[in-house]
């Protein structure tokens, strides 16, 4: 072990064993994940039931660290009295959904679109495109007209009406919906606060009682709401442990605040900085030296890689249509895995990622098609062997109402319903749709065939009435043109979709014209996109590539060649 891997192993194991209340600020793979779920294994001492509340912002950390501690043979560390979940559930269990009038059922969605709510006055704009913000520091309750995103603004500007029109009918439509019991996240924030405000002991008891530290993993995500709610948190004597990384901070459109965050922790007695970077190579670590404020030093690898290959510049002309271009006329995507396959990272373990998802290659509706091209791509999902559960589960019941509909011919309904009609159970009509799934060949246009014999070939349940050829499959499925990046396995999404998530090489698509003028000279602190950026290149572990405009090539190559970050200009 390096001198260097030991002062990060130490670093840890102080994060993992200090006292709350604790503020670790750490930088990109520090192994966050590792420290909350270590300090989780260690049980608090003191209070009533000796809980811990580990919250996040994703499902997918929610679920990483519950695994984690399944893995790791405790079970016992994930439900009661211990809580792990988003920061939206907290929030929603703990502070809100107790103390609701018990006179309606209360429904809390994601989003006004889940209710389809309009705001109408001489045209028709969705609820949800109206942001709504609250101050806690005056208890006001606005919708910022510029934080309307630039369809709504086109749409708005043609309106005889003005601004404060619509702010009023968008308020009046979303109370008349809250008195009905609908409520989003921000509805939840904001009674969470009010409570606090207006009733701490009955909110407060409770919490006191159940849990003797509140861990809040990527805190850089609160919005001011959340930090106030947290902050009112600790000042009542909870124990409270924050680790979050300021420099990925990419939610500033949901009221996300650095300086905020740096008031709240700057009142925690201890802090302890985790430095050392477990995922990426020295030449990643640099590059992203370089996309954050302060011209700090880049931060020390300590992941031990054995190669450390330069970055892959690679020109690209973008065009609609999600179409990238390598100038050897060959999609950037396919040009970055061979390089990546080169030194030995199949196509598989590679990432493909961009601010906006409408950028990358991804089929517009990935659930849409007739049922061949559906079970082709749940196949395809199995098959990338990088898909996380959601989308195992969703490829799994494809494959299952396929079975279904072959062996009820005279059922229907969902996966569930057929199952409770001929007494499966789900789960294991699940594990065998995988396994049926993952014994397919390859799609083709001739798959529907194999698709059939395997699934008369397949042992099938008691109850099972198959009818000769009802339920077989028919026609081609459209799988991806050959030559086209979804055929390879590569994983795709846009950064915010990625973030917390690592791979062994990373592409950026770079398509917006002036980044290389944005990079030089732009400030991340004040700058999102440049932030955007950091959260993209530290998810690479050994491999980095970018796709850039061909007219900014030279300004990027000039830009790293002064940084003294070793590149490759494919061309
Ligand atoms: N003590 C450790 N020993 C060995 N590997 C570790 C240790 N801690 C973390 N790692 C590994 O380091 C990598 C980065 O860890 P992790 O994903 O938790 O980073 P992170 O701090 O959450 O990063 P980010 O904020 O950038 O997502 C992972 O592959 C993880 O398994």
């Amino acid at each position: 072990m390096t001198g260097e891997q030991q002062a990060a192993q130490v670093q840890q194991e102080r994060a993992i064993t200090a006292l709350a209340p604790l503020y670790v600020p750490a930088c990109p793979g520090a192994g966050k994940t590792h420290v909350i779920v270590s300090r989780h294994f260690a049980l608090p001492s003191g209070t009533l039931r000796q809980g811990r509340a580990l919250i996040s912002f994703t499902r997918t950390a929610r679920d990483q660290m519950a695994e984690r501690c399944r893995a790791e043979g405790r079970p016992d560390l994930v439900g009661f009295p211990h809580f792990i979940g988003t920061m939206d559930a907290f929030i929603w269990d703990f502070l809100v959904c107790p103390y609701l009038a018990a006179d309606r059922a209360w429904q809390l969605s994601d989003s006004w679109s889940a209710v389809r709510a309009t705001v109408e006055l001489d045209r028709k704009v969705p609820l949800d495109a109206f942001v709504f913000t609250f101050d806690p520091s005056t208890g006001v309750e606005s919708i910022p007209e510029h934080a309307l995103d630039r369809s709504t603004q086109r749409m708005l500007s043609g309106s005889k009406k003005p601004w404060r029109h619509w702010e009023n009918e968008a308020k009046r439509v979303r109370n008349q919906l809250k008195t009905q019991g609908y409520l989003t996240c921000h509805e939840s924030r904001v009674l969470a606060w009010q409570h606090l405000q207006k009733r701490p002991d009955d909110v407060l008891v409770p919490l006191r009682s159940r849990f003797s530290e509140i861990v809040v993993d990527e805190a850089q995500d609160c919005s001011t709401t959340e930090i106030a709610i947290l902050d009112v948190l600790h000042t009542a004597g909870l124990k409270l442990t924050v680790v979050g990384d300021p420099d990925q901070m990419i939610y500033g459109w949901r009221d996300a605040d650095p300086q905020a965050l740096a008031d709240f922790t700057a009142k925690f007695d201890t802090t302890v900085q985790l430095t050392g970077n477990r995922r990426s190579t020295p030449t990643i670590c640099a590059l992203a030296a370089t996309l954050r404020t302060g011209a700090r030093p880049p931060d020390v690898s300590v992941a031990g890689h054995h190669d450390n290959p330069p970055v892959l510049i690679l020109p690209t002309a973008f065009s609609t249509g999600a179409k990238a271009l390598h100038t050897s006329g060959v999609p950037t995507a396919m040009v970055f895995c061979e390089h990546a396959n080169q030194i030995g990272i199949p196509a598989t373990s590679c990432l493909l990622t961009a601010r906006r998802r409408s950028t990358l290659p991804i089929p517009s509706s990935e659930r849409g098609g007739n049922p061949i091209t559906r079970l082709a791509r749940a196949h395809q999902v199995i098959a990338s062997g990088t898909a996380d559960a959601d989308k195992l589960d969703q490829a799994c019941r494809v494959a299952a109402s396929t079975l279904l509909a072959y062996w009820f011919p005279h059922s229907a309904g969902s996966v569930s319903t057929i199952c409770k009609a001929h007494d499966l159970y789900v789960g294991t009509l699940l594990r065998k749709s995988y396994a049926f799934l993952a014994a397919l060949p390859h799609p083709h246009p001739k798959w529907s065939s194999d698709v059939n014999a395997a699934m008369k070939n397949l042992p099938r349940p008691a109850s099972a009435a198959p009818e000769g050829t009802r339920g077989y499959l028919r026609g081609a499925p459209s799988v991806p043109r050959r030559h086209h990046p979804q055929e390879t396995g590569l994983r795709m999404d846009n950064v915010h979709q990625v973030k917390g998530d690592q791979a062994d090489a990373v592409l950026l698509m770079l398509p917006e014209p002036g980044t290389a003028t944005r990079w030089h000279r732009g400030d991340p602190a004040k700058d999102e996109e440049l932030r955007i950026m950091y959260v993209a290149v530290t998810r690479a572990r050994r491999l980095l590539g970018l796709a850039i405009r061909e007219d900014e090539t030279d300004q990027i190559t000039a830009l790293l060649t002064q940084f003294k970050i070793s590149h490759n200009v494919i061309s």
